[in-house]
């Protein structure tokens, strides 16, 4: 009972949020208690027992306009591996709110946009880290495409999240959920990164690069996978 009231409340957030973002476009950002926040909660699990040494290393992650793939490289910084950027065959429209618009509307009909390349070999890697920023609070589907794409059986998943401000939304447990036969998926990190709709692109870049960079190891040691 107590675990579907959690749900219910998780879920209301998650909606809530989207229609803040829907209806101030991003103009006002709220999380302003940090500029990032660690993820955990019901999204995400496993405490990390694993070494994290000797494991082949594959790090994915989908971006638009650079935040998220600043925190790939950070990760990859830290433990080595592999790089992939997710690309859709089809190019993404430029226009900021052309892509808003077509986001939105493939989320409502489930598309499934067509990816431009396949990782090589990925049944070799043992640990998967992925990547994705929040849109309309929730994975873009080109990052849906992906994990409909591969087995993950006998990985250790890890998430990584950028965002306007308004948080991981259902990034989490749609990565969650979609690698399917995963070992284990790890606790993620979500951090603030642009606001396309106020001008701002990427913001994961100076000073602020160091920080993230800071919240990157920690969080790296905290689930055990400091190393390569
Ligand atoms: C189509 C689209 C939808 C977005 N929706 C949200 C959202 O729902 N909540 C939010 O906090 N940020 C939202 N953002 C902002 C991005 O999550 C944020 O800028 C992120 O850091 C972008 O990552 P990237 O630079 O790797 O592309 C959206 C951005 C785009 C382009």
């Amino acid at each position: 009972m107590k675990k579907i009231l959690l749900a219910v409340i998780a879920a209301a957030i998650v909606i809530v949020a989207g229609v803040v973002w829907a209806m101030n476009g991003l103009r006002t950002a709220p999380q302003t208690s940090s500029s990032s926040s660690q993820m955990s909660t019901s999204s995400t699990s496993g405490s990390g027992s694993g070494t994290g040494s000797n494991q082949k290393t594959l790090i994915v992650y989908y971006s638009r306009t650079g935040n998220t793939r600043a925190v790939a490289e950070l990760i990859q910084n830290q433990v080595g591996g592999d790089l992939f950027q997710i690309e859709t065959k089809v190019p993404r429209p430029k226009n900021y709110r052309a892509e808003v618009n077509q986001n939105e509307q493939e989320q409502s009909d489930n598309t499934l946009p067509v990816l431009k390349s396949k990782v090589p070999n990925f049944a070799s890697y043992d640990r998967v880290f992925i990547g994705s920023p929040t849109w309309n609070m929730a994975l873009p589907q080109a990052v849906v495409t992906f994990l409909d794409s591969y087995n993950f059986s006998g990985k250790t998943v890890i998430p990584f999240n950028t965002n306007g401000g308004y948080g991981v939304g259902s990034v989490f447990t749609q990565i969650r959920s979609g690698a399917k036969n995963a070992d284990r998926v790890l606790q993620g990190f979500s951090v603030e990164g642009g606001q396309e709709t106020n001008g701002i692109l990427l913001a994961i870049k100076g000073n602020r690069r160091v920080q993230v960079s800071k919240e990157v190891d920690s969080w790296l040691s905290r689930i055990g996978q400091n190393r390569k």
